[in-house]
């Protein structure tokens, strides 16, 4: 074991002291926030419904720890993004001072990345081991499956998409195998045993490869902390204070992570709110927020109750959504905004319709002086808001679309990617196997075989000896690949220079793998190339993408800075945490939302609850819940929908109904003219709504998978 030289703590034990406090933080906050803000040590939990503050609750919470003298590099911000993290410490900087951009702050992932590039020998990995996205986890999976044949029997083997979700299902919710399979995938139960074992197959893989997936981040974290108390308490003694946001989406791993982390000094703070937890899909168990006290002896609890967001007919609403959710903590929102509009529920005729009526409602509210920026139109799954793209892009009303695709999903991203992989790790056989077929002449074959040249034979790996396999055919192609790996790995060049030379190097190959729409793609690669600005090295750039992935819609906004800001169309997912003057909710239907998908899982219908109060409690003045009547899928033609479970027995002092009614069909005179409906301008295709009429489900099919790409 290395020399060890210990530096005394005295000095990081805080003062305590709240002699000198610059904030009057009595004054910014409420009792309940102030009550948590200024809690001294040991553990606490605040219990915070939406809209009553916790981010701002937080924030003081840092400020007063540093204030009061606990060294920010020992308090550890635990958050669902990294720019929650980054947002908070910045704004705790402008109320106190410089010190509080020191707070270490992250994902879980980001954290625990840390943690592993520090000890990852301990565990048998390089140090410098690739972190791999759920798409390159899959992509490993198939090349272990197709090399083992695994799956050859007479039954269907399952795509490498779902062998990835059932294994970091398992993982993530802390079962075995079997049980994942008996609960969530019954019907591979007979390939129980092969499953198993390509499992076993995958972990050594990537333990011979130098490769770690997003569930490795943590479980490998807590198996160092668990088997080297050495390690856990020099990695806890640095966690002074450990906070954590969003608590209630958590996983079992990140809990007893959390538990790792504060073992030392006991100091550990969450935030959370059960009723907002909606990462049930990727194992968070929002029943953590009711299990901490009994994890964390003499825990402290606060309760956020007043709400600063919302007028209270939009949190009447709210309570009473969430008050079908089979448990939750006893808190009821109130606001001091009592007046305010009824939240509204709108059938549409069909899609077109409900399309045409936000349109037409965005516009109006923009003449009222709301900016288009401070509306929101959130739907559960990305597909849900096609028919409103359309009508906005006719329109020209200028949007932007969160919970789409991310940046390092896009191939031409991951085809550049790959060739920073290999030089960062040159056992990442996935990134090989991509960087490689990219040529052309080279297929899998070939490229395996390379592979097994480069990981195995070569002395240098990007060096090509005389022996290695290649044809003349692609030959040239190879060698400037090689020489422009072996660019990108020498010591002196930026990593924006790095990303240069690859594009240099893939320009030619992109433009003939993309023929048909390269040039739309391009904008991207160039906006990779200023990414790496902001990054010191390789393996940070690297690592930031995979574990912080950019929205593509995110870069199409920035190139536009003079334009209006665009009104913002969401997956609810992505919404979190968002404020807009008005809300609306489409596609409230059954079997959207709730979604199909979560019907059939235990606890799904809860979720889908969940999902739906996030999205109201996103509201300050206006909500509008929407539905088509009818829709139209293929082969079985136009179909009755039924509106979401979720508003079906409201009452209309609640949730008020609103009937639309097409311009054209409005006869004054006549003595049964609609009151009280809201007119839309001419139809261009459709007739006046007929009245709904109830058949049990009919939203599109849902994964809830799909529902967000999200990072970690
Ligand atoms: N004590 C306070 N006085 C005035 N305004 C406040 C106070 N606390 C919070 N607010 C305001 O209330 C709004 C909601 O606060 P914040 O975003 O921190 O809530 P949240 O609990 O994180 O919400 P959610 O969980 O629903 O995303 C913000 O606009 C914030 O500025």
């Amino acid at each position: 074991m290395a020399r060890r030289i210990v530096l005394s703590s005295d000095r990081d034990e805080p003062s305590g002291s709240t002699e000198d406090l610059t904030i009057e933080y009595a004054e910014a906050l409420n009792e309940q926030q102030y009550a948590a803000a200024t809690a001294g040590k040991g553990p606490l939990l605040i219990v915070a419904g939406a809209g009553t503050g916790k981010t701002r609750t937080l924030i003081y919470r840092l400020a007063y720890l540093v204030e009061t003298g606990t060294r920010p590099q020992q308090i550890v911000l635990l958050t669902f993004t990294r720019r929650a993290a980054n947002d908070m410490t910045a704004r705790a900087s402008n109320l106190l001072d410089g010190r509080c951009e020191k707070v270490r702050g992250g994902t879980f992932h980001a954290f625990c990345l840390e943690v592993l590039r520090q000890h990852a020998e301990a565990l048998g990995f390089p140090r410098n081991f690739t972190v791999l996205d759920a798409a390159d986890a899959a992509d490993v999976l198939s090349v272990i499956r197709t090399r083992g044949e695994y799956g050859d029997g007479e039954e269907r083997f399952p795509q490498k998409n779902t062998l990835y979700s059932m294994f970091s299902s398992a993982t993530n919710r802390d079962e075995t195998l079997g049980e994942t399979i008996t609960k969530r995938y019954p019907q591979f139960t007979s390939l129980h045993a092969e499953l198993k074992a390509l499992r076993d197959a995958y972990r050594r893989y990537k333990k011979e490869h130098g490769l770690m997936d997003f569930d490795d981040l943590l479980e490998r974290t807590l198996e160092l902390l668990e088997t080297d108390d050495d390690v856990r308490h020099q990695v806890a003694s640095r966690c002074r204070h450990v906070l954590v946001d969003e608590y209630q989406d958590t996983n079992a791993l990140q809990a007893e992570l959390v538990k790792k982390f504060s073992s030392v000094h006991g100091n550990v703070t969450v935030v959370g709110d059960d009723a907002q937890s909606i990462y049930k899909f990727r194992g968070a168990d929002f029943r953590n927020i009711f299990r901490f006290p009994d994890e964390f002896d003499d825990t402290e609890v606060v309760k956020l109750e007043h709400n600063y967001r919302s007028t209270q007919p939009i949190l009447d609403l709210a309570n009473r959504v969430i008050e079908q959710a089979e448990r939750s903590y006893d808190k009821t929102l109130f606001t001091e905004k009592t007046e305010g509009e009824l939240p509204a529920l709108v059938p549409a005729a069909d899609g077109d319709m409900e399309a045409r009526f936000v349109a037409e409602m965005v516009l109006r509210l923009r003449e009222d002086g709301v900016p288009l920026s401070d509306v929101a139109v959130l739907f559960r799954s990305s597909h849900n808001a096609y028919d409103l793209e359309v009508e906005l892009n006719q329109r020209n009303i200028p949007f932007v679309k969160y919970g789409g695709m991310k940046l390092n999903e896009a191939a031409h991203i991951k085809d550049v990617l790959a060739h920073l992989k290999v030089v960062e790790n040159p056992q990442d056989a996935a990134s090989w196997n991509r960087a490689l077929q990219l040529i052309h002449g080279i297929g899998p074959k070939t490229a395996q075989s390379l592979i097994e040249w480069t990981t195995e034979a070569a002395e240098d790996p990007l060096t090509l000896g005389d022996g290695a396999p290649f044809s003349d055919r692609y030959a040239a192609r190879l060698k400037q690949l090689f020489s422009t790996l072996r660019h990108v790995r020498s010591d002196d060049t930026s990593v924006t220079e790095q990303v240069e030379a690859i594009l240099d190097y893939y320009q030619p190959l992109f433009e003939n793998k993309y023929a048909d729409d390269h040039p739309k793609r391009a904008p991207d690669l160039e906006h990779l190339a200023g990414l790496a600005a902001n990054h010191e090295s390789r393996q940070r750039f690297l690592s930031s993408l995979t574990l912080d992935p950019i929205e593509l819609t995110a870069l199409d906004q920035e190139t536009g800075e003079d334009d209006e800001p665009p009104l913002v169309l969401s997956t609810i997912h992505s919404a979190k945490g968002l404020e807009f003057h008005t809300v609306f909710l489409i596609r409230a239907l059954d079997g959207t939302i709730p979604s199909r998908h979560a019907l059939r899982e235990p606890g799904g219908v809860d979720e889908e609850l969940r999902l739906f109060y996030v999205a109201v409690t996103r509201a300050e003045e206006g909500l509008f819940i929407s539905y088509p009547m009818t829709q139209y899928r293929r082969g079985q033609g136009e179909y009755m929908t039924t509106p979401s479970r979720f508003v079906e027995d409201l009452p209309d002092d609640v949730l008020e109904p609103v009937q639309l009614v097409e311009e054209d069909a409005v006869d004054e005179n006549a003595p049964d003219a609609p009151e009280g409906g809201d007119t839309l301008p001419s139809s261009r295709n459709g007739e006046a709504p007929a009245p709904p009429e109830s058949t049990r489900d009919d939203g599109p099919p849902d994964d809830p998978a799909d529902a967000d790409g999200l990072p970690f």
